[in-house]
C-alpha cells in the first residue's frame, strides 16, 4: 500500500471545486478553501484543474487528489492519458479518472490508460458509476476505487444521499482495494454511516465548499 493512500485512511477528503463562470473560480480562492478545510480536519484535498492543483499543492501538506475536467458530458473527468499526466506534473499525489467503459477522447481504453500511468509510478483513483466500472478498474490495477460517478452515468439511480448500496457492494467484492465514497454526502451522519459501511475514506465537496448550493438549500426552505 502506498504511503499516500495510508495517509487518508479513515478520514475526510474535502473536494474544493468551483465551476466555470462561478464567482469563486480562482486558484488562490480554492487554495484558501483547501487550507480552511485542512484546518477543520481534512486529511486530503480533491481539486480540479492544473492551476488549482498547483496552487493547492503549494499550500497544504495533506495528499492532493487531482483531476482535470474537460466538458461536462461523456468522459469529462481526466478524460485522457495526457490530462492525467498533466495533473501529475502540476503536483497531484493521486490522479482520479473516469473509469467508465465509455469511449475516451484519445481512443485508449481505461486499462491502457492505467497501465501507462502505473509504468510511470502514478497512483490512480477510479471514479466509478457502477459496480461493473469498479470491477473494470480493479482488473486494470487501479489503486483506489470510488463511487464518484454513481447517479451521473445513467447506470444507477441518483440517490438523495450517497450511494450506500454501491459502496457496500464494492467493499464486499474488493476487500483488498481501498474504496472511497464520494458524491452527495451532505451531513455528518451520512459520513458516519459511510465509514461504518467500510469506506477507506470519504470525499465531501458541495456540502463544505460550494456556498451557492448550500445557500440554495437554505433559501428553498423559505
Ligand atoms: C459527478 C461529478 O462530476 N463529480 C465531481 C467530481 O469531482 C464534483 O462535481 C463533485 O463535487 C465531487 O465528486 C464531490 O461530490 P459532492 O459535491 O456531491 O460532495
Amino acid at each position: 500500500m502506498h504511503r499516500v493512500i495510508e495517509k487518508i485512511k479513515g478520514g475526510l477528503v474535502v473536494s474544493c471545486q468551483a465551476y466555470p463562470g462561478e464567482p469563486l473560480r480562482h486558484p488562490e480562492t480554492m487554495a484558501q478553501m483547501a487550507m480552511a478545510a485542512v484546518e477543520g480536519g481534512a486529511v486530503g484535498i480533491r481539486c480540479q484543474g492544473l492551476a488549482d492543483i498547483a496552487a493547492i499543492k503549494g499550500r497544504v501538506k495533506v495528499p492532493v487528489i487531482g483531476i482535470w475536467k474537460e466538458g461536462d458530458e461523456g468522459v469529462y473527468i481526466t478524460p485522457t492519458l495526457r490530462h492525467a499526466r498533466c495533473c501529475v506534473a502540476s503536483g497531484a499525489d493521486i490522479v482520479a479518472l473516469d473509469a467508465t467503459g465509455r469511449p475516451r477522447p484519445d481512443g485508449l481504453s481505461y486499462a491502457d490508460t492505467i497501465r501507462a500511468l502505473h509504468d510511470e509510478g502514478v497512483i490512480t483513483m477510479a471514479d466509478c458509476g457502477s459496480f461493473s466500472d469498479a470491477k473494470r478498474a480493479v482488473e486494470a490495477g487501479t489503486d483506489i476505487i470510488s463511487t464518484t460517478l454513481s447517479g451521473y452515468t445513467g447506470d444507477r439511480e441518483k440517490t438523495d444521499g450517497p450511494d450506500f448500496e454501491l459502496l457496500v457492494q464494492m467493499v464486499k467484492a474488493f476487500p483488498d482495494v481501498p474504496v472511497l465514497c464520494e458524491g452527495r454526502i451532505h451531513t455528518p451522519d451520512q459520513l458516519h454511516r459511510v465509514m461504518e459501511c467500510g469506506a477507506w475514506a470519504a470525499v465531501v465537496g458541495t456540502a463544505i465548499t460550494h456556498p451557492t448550493t448550500i445557500t440554495r438549500w437554505f433559501a428553498a426552505s423559505l
